[in-house]
């Protein structure tokens, strides 16, 4: 992220802000990101940390200390801004946990950590709840959406919704999904048939499945878009697929979809070289349904999703069967297709050089 001198003066005076504003919160944000906030605040006010690290046995100095320490040599500046952004995240993800329809208590799923599963007026909402990290989608993640969907083709709503909490839809795929684990990291993961069984999951899901996409998407949440069966954006979402820069290819069945829906010359320019799309470009192209102004989005859209769901349940699940079936088949025969590719791109020195300059900040994709 590039600073101005203006933006560190307002980012100084919003810092501060921001520290008031964290006091507010009336939910718990959870220890990953109370650490994170830890780190920066001290990265922010004091700078990179020197003190010696405290013994094994201290669980919660080590993990303080741990999250301070990653932080390296990150500029107060930097420090400051990212720590006003996470509370400012986590700000506007508690307020539009209070929009009708958005993730409330009432009706709540247990036993996910990475998402937030609510059931409502015949409507699943699986919400992607990693504001911090933009909804990047770890390991962890995708098994936890794959569960979520599978409880939600079998519950009583009537509709199925994903959306994202804070100011992302998602990131896509998180990058650490291929450094976390140890040496043989992208072999694990090409081993695994993870992204085949993720999308699988899409192409398959009986009910009416809809995007409700309150922010930037990114990779893998962009792919997908073309196997629900609404997609509705805020005018503040964007949509890319930094695949060539990641050295990967595409996924999600977009080889197949993206030409089919917006065109082979648009479609080459998404996929290919990553022009990234505004969401009125995205709804010129057809892998938009329709884009709503961000001051009214959620308003809006949970209004009409509500009507939506008080039609018919069965004639909604075999209607959108009905279409699906036509094209299952070749779905499953392109996904498969991609996921070849992809486990020998995960395994290319182009993949493994671009994860590392992404942690390295060599490089913002
Ligand atoms: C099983 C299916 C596999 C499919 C495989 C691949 C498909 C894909 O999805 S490829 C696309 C992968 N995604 C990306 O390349 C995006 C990477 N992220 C970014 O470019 C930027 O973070 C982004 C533009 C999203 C946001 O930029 P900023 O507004 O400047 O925010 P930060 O960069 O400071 O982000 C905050 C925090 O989140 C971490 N982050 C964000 N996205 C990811 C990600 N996809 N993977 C890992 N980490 C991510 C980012 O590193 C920051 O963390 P800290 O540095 O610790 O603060």
């Amino acid at each position: 992220m590039h600073l101005t001198a203006a933006s560190m003066q307002v980012s100084q005076q919003d810092f501060e802000k921001a520290q008031e504003q964290l006091k507010l919160l009336k939910k718990d944000p959870g220890n990953e990101v109370k650490l994170k906030l830890y780190a920066l605040f001290k990265q922010a006010t004091e700078g990179p940390c020197n003190s010696p690290k405290p013994g094994m046995l201290d669980f919660v100095k080590k993990a303080k200390w741990d999250a301070w320490k990653s932080l390296g040599s990150l500029p107060q500046d930097n420090a400051k801004q990212k720590y006003t952004e996470l509370v400012s995240g986590l700000i506007s993800a508690e307020s539009s946990s209070q929009v009708p329809g958005a993730a409330a208590e009432e009706g709540r799923h247990d036993g996910y950590e990475n998402i937030i599963v609510n059931t409502q007026n015949n409507i699943t909402k699986i919400t992607l709840n990693r504001p911090e990290m933009k909804n990047a989608i770890s390991h962890e993640m995708y098994r936890e959406i794959m569960k979520a969907l599978e409880e939600a083709a079998k519950d009583d709503s009537t509709i199925v919704v994903i959306t994202g909490n804070g100011d992302y839809y998602c990131s896509g795929n998180d990058l650490k999904n291929f450094t976390n684990i140890p040496a043989d990291a992208m072999e694990k993961m090409a081993k695994e048939g993870e992204a085949l069984d993720f999308v699988a999951h899409f192409i398959d899901f009986p009910k009416p499945l809809i995007a409700v996409v309150n922010g930037p998407a990114v990779g893998i949440s962009v792919t997908l878009l073309g196997l629900f069966d609404l997609v509705y954006a805020s005018d503040m979402a964007t949509f890319h697929t930094p695949f060539s820069q990641l050295g990967q290819s595409p996924e999600g069945c977009s080889s197949y979809l993206f030409p089919k829906i917006m065109g082979a010359a648009k479609a080459n320019e998404i996929l290919l070289f990553n022009k990234k799309l505004t969401a009125a470009e995205a709804c010129a192209h057809g892998l938009v349904t329709e884009v709503f102004p961000n001051r009214t989005f959620q308003k809006e859209v949970w209004a009409r999703l509500k009507a939506y769901a008080s039609l018919p349940k069965n004639s909604l699940a075999i209607s959108k069967q009905l279409l699906r079936g036509v094209e299952k088949e070749k779905l499953h025969a392109v996904n498969s297709q991609e996921c070849e590719v992809l486990k020998e791109r995960w395994l290319s020195d182009e993949c493994l050089n671009a994860v590392v300059a992404f942690f390295q900040r060599k490089s913002k994709l």
